[in-house]
């Protein structure tokens, strides 16, 4: 029996187009899931589901924006057409824009929180409703989950949240057999952090602070990713796994 094994689950990844979730969405198709690929830009996403299927593996693109419950309830709507049931929600969806926190305002505030956050609670609950067999979940945390970094006081709150989300839901799910749990990403440069990595100072310091001395490539979340989702877990739930070069464990 191959533990890792994701053959015969049907799989949702939000905010799939590009970055970490079309990697994750690459992970579980190779792991055997068959995989709707997420997010607002329908163009972009049949692109990355066109590339799945020509390397052989069941991808669809589903349009979503998670930042807006009805938005979120009409894509799980459309997504009960194509499959009676989902064994996996990977909520990657997330946004992130740095500000002193002196000069936040609501409209910030809600943009980050309301997807990041927000987004992510409904998508679990919508997914949840799916998982009559029950599932796996998992929300892509962050350092800010554990550590402050300065200006990023609505980021570092809607992943501390997302952490307590995944842990509620982890303790009033286990009934229904669904799993929650997190990855949090360490430094990995996609073009959400991408303005970090051009300053050359900041991107020296940050590889000093790693005690695997490398910034993280896309491929280091797919192993974390599969393994949380997948029979080889099956005895964890309210977990979040930092993939991070041994960061957290450091400073
Ligand atoms: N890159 C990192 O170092 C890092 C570290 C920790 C956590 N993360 C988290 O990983 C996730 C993916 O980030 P990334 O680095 O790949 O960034 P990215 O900007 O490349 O990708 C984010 C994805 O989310 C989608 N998205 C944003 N708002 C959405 C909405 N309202 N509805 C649907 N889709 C939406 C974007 O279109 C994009 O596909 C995020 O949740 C981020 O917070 C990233
Ligand atoms: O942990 C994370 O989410 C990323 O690694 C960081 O790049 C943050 O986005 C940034 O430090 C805060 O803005």
């Amino acid at each position: 029996m191959n533990r890792f094994s994701l053959a015969g689950r049907k799989a949702l990844v939000t905010g799939a187009s590009r970055g970490i979730g079309r990697a994750l969405a690459l992970a579980l198709a190779e792991a055997g899931a068959e995989v709707f690929c997420a997010g607002r830009d329908l163009v972009a996403l049949e692109t990355v589901a066109a590339g799945l299927r020509e390397a052989g593996y069941a991808a669809t693109a589903v349009k979503l924006d998670v930042s807006t419950p009805a938005a979120v309830a009409e894509c799980f709507a459309a997504l009960a057409g194509m499959t009676p049931t989902l064994d996996i929600l990977v909520n990657n969806a997330g946004v992130e824009d740095v500000c002193p926190s002196l000069d936040v305002d609501e409209a910030l505030w809600d943009k980050i929180l309301n997807t990041n956050l927000k987004g992510a609670f409904f998508c679990a609950q919508a997914a949840a409703r799916m998982m009559s067999k029950g599932g796996a979940i998992l929300n892509l945390c962050s350092l800010t989950s554990e550590v402050g970094v300065p200006t990023a006081a609505p980021y570092g709150a809607s992943k501390s949240g997302l952490v307590g989300v995944t842990r509620a839901l982890a303790a009033e799910w286990a009934p229904l057999g669904i799993r929650v749990n997190g990855i949090g990403p360490g430094y990995f440069r996609t073009s959400m952090t991408e303005v970090f990595y051009e300053n050359e100072a900041w991107a020296k310091a940050m590889l000093a602070k790693i005690p695997l001395a490398r910034f993280g490539e896309l491929e280091d979340l797919a192993g974390a990713a599969v393994f949380l989702c997948s029979p080889a877990s099956s005895y964890i739930t309210g977990q979040v796994l930092y993939v991070d070069g041994g960061y957290l464990a450091s400073i």
